[in-house]
């Protein structure tokens, strides 16, 4: 299963954005990906002053174009993240698209990046958005994958979720930053991948020093021992991942680590 990572710049203007996603999946198709991930707010920049102006409702123009472009070229499409509009609500929402341009999962950022670490990055989105309320997965030719958006990588419970329903591949659009990303990206890419005994794919904007909120990039992909596959600098460029599937049984066989859990001990919730 080849997966290309794309890890785009994202400028202030959304119709160019979208104009270089298109371009770079087309790229994608041609060297033979079966998966095309594009990063967290791929056509809007990552600022709070841009999610409602950028924003459109499901179906929108950003979405209407990736459906087309995944059902032309017969393959899988993350499509990043865009501000969905819904109703007074705004969502930091991953579409993903078949290989019909059937949207195959919505999934709405559940856990919301408010962080404030002194000297380093300050960030609120729940300034703007909404939560989602829901654990994604989706059923694909390879199997099923799960699905969340950055922050959420951070909440072990949710990739263990994910796995439980049959997750192989856990995707993430992300955008970390310049204070969390050196400190915590890759681990938190590989202990989500030795915990679950699955594959860990995340894919984030090139870096842009000017902008705003500065992307840390590293676009990576890790394999179920915790193995990197891949992983970019800042810059853009579009990474190629072949994931051999079966190594998921093969390690979950050499080290039992799900089916060893010890369930009557713990109990995941609130006491
Ligand atoms: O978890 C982090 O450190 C970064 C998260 C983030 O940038 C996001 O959720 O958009």
């Amino acid at each position: 299963m080849r997966v290309a990572l794309i890890q785009m710049p994202v400028v202030p203007d959304k119709q160019r954005n979208i104009q270089t996603a298109l371009a770079k999946i087309r790229e994608a198709a041609d060297n033979g990906a079966d998966f095309a991930v594009l990063p967290e707010m791929f056509c809007c920049p990552y600022d709070n002053s841009c999610f409602r102006p950028y924003g459109e409702p499901e179906g929108g123009e950003a979405q209407a174009a990736l459906s087309a472009l995944a059902a032309e070229r017969k393959l899988y499409l993350v499509g990043g993240t865009v501000p969905e509009l819904a109703g007074d609500q705004v969502y930091n929402t991953c579409y993903v698209y078949g290989p019909d341009g059937r949207q195959l999962a919505r999934h709405r950022k559940a856990h919301l990046f408010d962080i404030d670490v002194p000297g380093g990055q300050r960030f609120r989105e729940s300034d703007t958005f909404s939560r989602g309320n829901a654990v994604t997965t989706f059923e694909t030719a390879f199997g099923t994958m799960g699905l969340c958006v950055c922050f959420d990588l951070r909440f072990e419970e949710l990739a263990r979720c994910m796995c439980l329903r049959g997750a192989k591949v856990i995707f993430v659009p992300a955008a970390f930053n310049m204070t969390t990303g050196p400190a915590h990206w890759e681990i938190l890419f590989r202990q989500r991948a030795v915990d679950n005994q699955c594959f860990t794919v995340g894919v984030a904007p090139a870096r842009d020093e000017a902008a705003s909120y500065v992307s840390y990039g590293n676009s990576i992909a890790v394999d179920p021992w915790g193995t990197v596959l891949c992983r970019a600098g800042a810059e853009e460029t579009t990474l190629y991942a072949d994931l051999d599937l079966d190594r998921l049984a093969a390690v979950r066989t050499q080290l039992p680590i799900l089916s060893g859990r010890r369930t009557d001990l713990y109990e995941i919730g609130e006491r």
